[in-house]
């Protein structure tokens, strides 16, 4: 007999967990909406068990006929004939285990299969700010360990449920219509073995958690460690033991309560083999007493002492049912908490085509404040007790400003003043809170996510890539781009002679972040991606890291050439950037505090001629 947590909880008593989480009939009806798409895989099971429990008591019966047709001096015909009868029995019962193992595999891997792709699809079509708050790790938990305790419910924990009530019921009707004072012995045992079994199910319950939570702190460790800037870190800081320690620490408490664990559990079971060979002691003392005086046969002696033995295992399962059936539903709850959570940017109903032809980008009276934390995510993701209803303060205020199809604008100003904020914004990352955005005279609020990204590249300071060859980094968004663009961009991007060099060329995988490519080739990949895609607008966060003078002018030309004839709007960290642009606009506190051209700023001997001293002449 196995049991997984829930069970230990429920012998130690150990529900508030689980019972003080109100599970609504709402929780429970949407459960069983994902049963009910497998209705006919489910009854299948069902009928299959039952009939596999039911079987569990016919050997025992045939075997008391074998031991009377052997007191009764029957012919050996009628023996043989039962022993082949008990060799039947047999292998149907191992065809039922089989069918019913594969039924219920099946039921349970679709579970898994439906709702972590509709988690998956969901999660992915939540707002950037989800993502800025939601911990990856307790995100990746809901995918993985609650998709499976919902799987848990629907494969085993329900049809378990119902297996033991058949065998029970079964079982006992057998056992009380034989003997019905042998069958009260046995269970006159029961509490015995149930009242200590609580308190060590509520240790082994607590172990368990315990455990759990030292594991995930092991994890988390090996996550953060094992990435490559963690790893730099760790060793620029030469803090190796440091790390060595903690982790040898916590493997170490994992050591130890998986001892406890062990060791608690052999109690129990060795509790349990124990009572029921006491039973067992008891049938054949009553039993063996019975037939001598003549009120029951040898036969049913051996009955109801093999039937004793299928009936300790359900009754403790029926004991921990419920508790194993809450746990269960608590995991559907938890998913159904990150479905229930509404994407704060969707596509309206009917969008609004932005027109065709260069991309004009216009602010009108835009007020910005990010979302409070509530608005935007989970308590339980974010290991928060509650969230923050607080929205920030507002970080743009009255923004007006058009930058016109082919011209580039630069933003400027101190950090925290809001230009990656506008940056943000234009890609709909978030939507303003006052105001307008409009592309080509649409605003972006009407028009359909796809058709603004369509239109608006963007390259972020980080360059992120993904763990997958040059090609797949370089056609996000435009899966089918033939081999020859690709090239053709690279030439534009100045990387053509860096990515003919490699050993797989375009099938080269970049390691995570890139790592394997120097800083500014993973600038110039980020600048290739964008030309691939080859939006009519491009907003731009300029890396602020220096590169040396090679890579510098490669990703200037390259730069160059993403922006010719485009749209743009740049965070401007470079002098040449600001040098060029048709418009600086000198961001402050989430307002415009100036505007014009360099030329113009300069002369004004304002913010601009100040940050232009001390941020862009070196
Ligand atoms: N996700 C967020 N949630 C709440 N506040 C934010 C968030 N991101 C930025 N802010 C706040 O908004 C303000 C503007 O930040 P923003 O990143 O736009 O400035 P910036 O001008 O781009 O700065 P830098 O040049 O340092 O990147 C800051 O006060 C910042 O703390």
């Amino acid at each position: 007999m196995s049991m997984n947590h829930a069970g230990w909880a429920a012998l130690g008593g150990m529900r508030r967990s689980t019972e003080q989480q109100a599970l609504t009939a709402g929780t429970i009806r949407r459960a069983w909406s994902f049963i009910a798409r497998y209705r006919t895989l489910l009854i299948v099971y069902l009928v299959v068990s039952a009939l596999g429990a039911v079987l569990t008591v016919v050997s025992p019966i045939l075997a008391g006929y074998v031991v009377n047709a052997i007191v009764d001096g029957s012919d050996v015909s009628v023996v043989v004939r039962l022993a082949l009868l008990i060799a039947g029995v047999a292998i149907a019962e191992a065809i039922l285990n089989v069918i019913s193992r594969w039924q219920s595999a099946s039921l349970g891997e679709r579970t898994i299969y439906d709702l972590r792709t509709m988690v998956f699809d969901h999660v992915q079509k939540m707002p950037v700010a989800f993502f800025t708050r939601a911990r990856t790790g307790a995100l990746v938990s809901r995918l993985n360990n609650d998709v499976i305790g919902a799987q848990t419910a629907i494969a085993r924990t329900l049809p378990t449920l119902v297996m033991n009530i058949v065998t029970l019921a079964v079982t006992l009707v057998v056992m009380l219509t034989t003997s019905w004072q042998i069958t009260l012995v046995s269970l006159i045992l029961l509490p015995v073995f149930l009242l200590p079994a609580r308190s060590i199910g509520a240790r082994i319950a607590n172990q368990t958690r315990e455990r759990a939570k030292r594991n995930a702190a092991m994890g988390d460790q090996m996550t953060e460690q094992f990435s490559a800037p963690g790893a730099t870190l760790v060793k620029l800081f030469g803090e190796q033991h440091y790390e060595s320690d903690m982790f040898s620490t916590r493997a170490d408490s994992v050591r130890a309560s998986g001892v406890q664990i062990s060791v608690w559990t052999s109690v129990f079971m060795t509790m349990l083999t124990l009572v029921s060979a006491l039973a067992l002691a008891a049938v054949y003392g009553l039993g063996g007493y019975q037939a001598l005086s003549g009120s029951l046969n040898a036969g049913d002696v051996v009955t109801m002492a093999l039937l004793l033995t299928r009936l300790y295992t359900p009754l403790t399962g029926l004991a921990t049912a419920r508790v194993e059936l809450m746990s269960a539903l608590v995991s559907f709850e938890r998913i159904f908490e990150v479905l229930d959570l509404k994407p704060m940017i969707t596509d309206p109903e009917t969008p609004k085509a932005i027109p065709a032809g260069g991309v004009r980008i216009e602010f009108d009276d835009v007020d910005f404040q990010y979302p409070a934390a509530s608005e935007v995510s989970l308590a339980s993701l974010e290991e928060a007790a509650v969230l923050d209803s607080r929205a920030s303060d507002q970080v743009l205020h009255g923004l007006n400003f058009t930058v016109h199809p082919g011209q580039t604008v630069a933003l400027v100003g101190s950090s925290g003043a809001g230009k990656s904020t506008i940056a943000n914004l234009v890609s709909r990352l978030y939507d303003v809170t006052g105001g307008s955005i409009k592309l080509n005279g649409v605003d972006l609020r009407d028009a359909a996510a796809k058709d603004i990204h369509n239109r608006v590249g963007m390259v972020t300071q980080d360059s992120h890539l993904f763990h997958t060859s040059i090609r797949d980094n370089l056609t996000l968004g435009h899966r089918d781009v033939s081999d020859d663009k690709i090239w053709e961009t690279l030439q534009h991007a100045r990387l053509a002679e860096v990515v003919g060099e490699m050993p797989e060329g375009l099938d080269t995988i970049v390691g995570e972040r890139g790592y394997r490519l120097s800083g500014g080739e993973r600038q110039r990949l980020a600048i290739a991606r964008l030309l691939v895609a080859a939006p009519e607008a491009v907003i731009l966060d300029e890396a602020t890291a220096s590169l040396d003078s090679t890579s510098e002018a490669a990703v200037q030309q390259a730069l160059d050439d993403a922006l010719e004839a485009r749209t743009a709007l740049v965070i401007a960290h470079r002098l040449s950037t600001v040098v060029k642009a048709d418009q600086i606009l000198v961001i402050e506190d989430g307002r415009i505090l100036e505007r014009g051209t360099h030329k113009q700023l300069l002369a004004s001997s304002g913010r601009y001629a100040e940050l232009y001293t001390t941020q862009f002449q070196q």
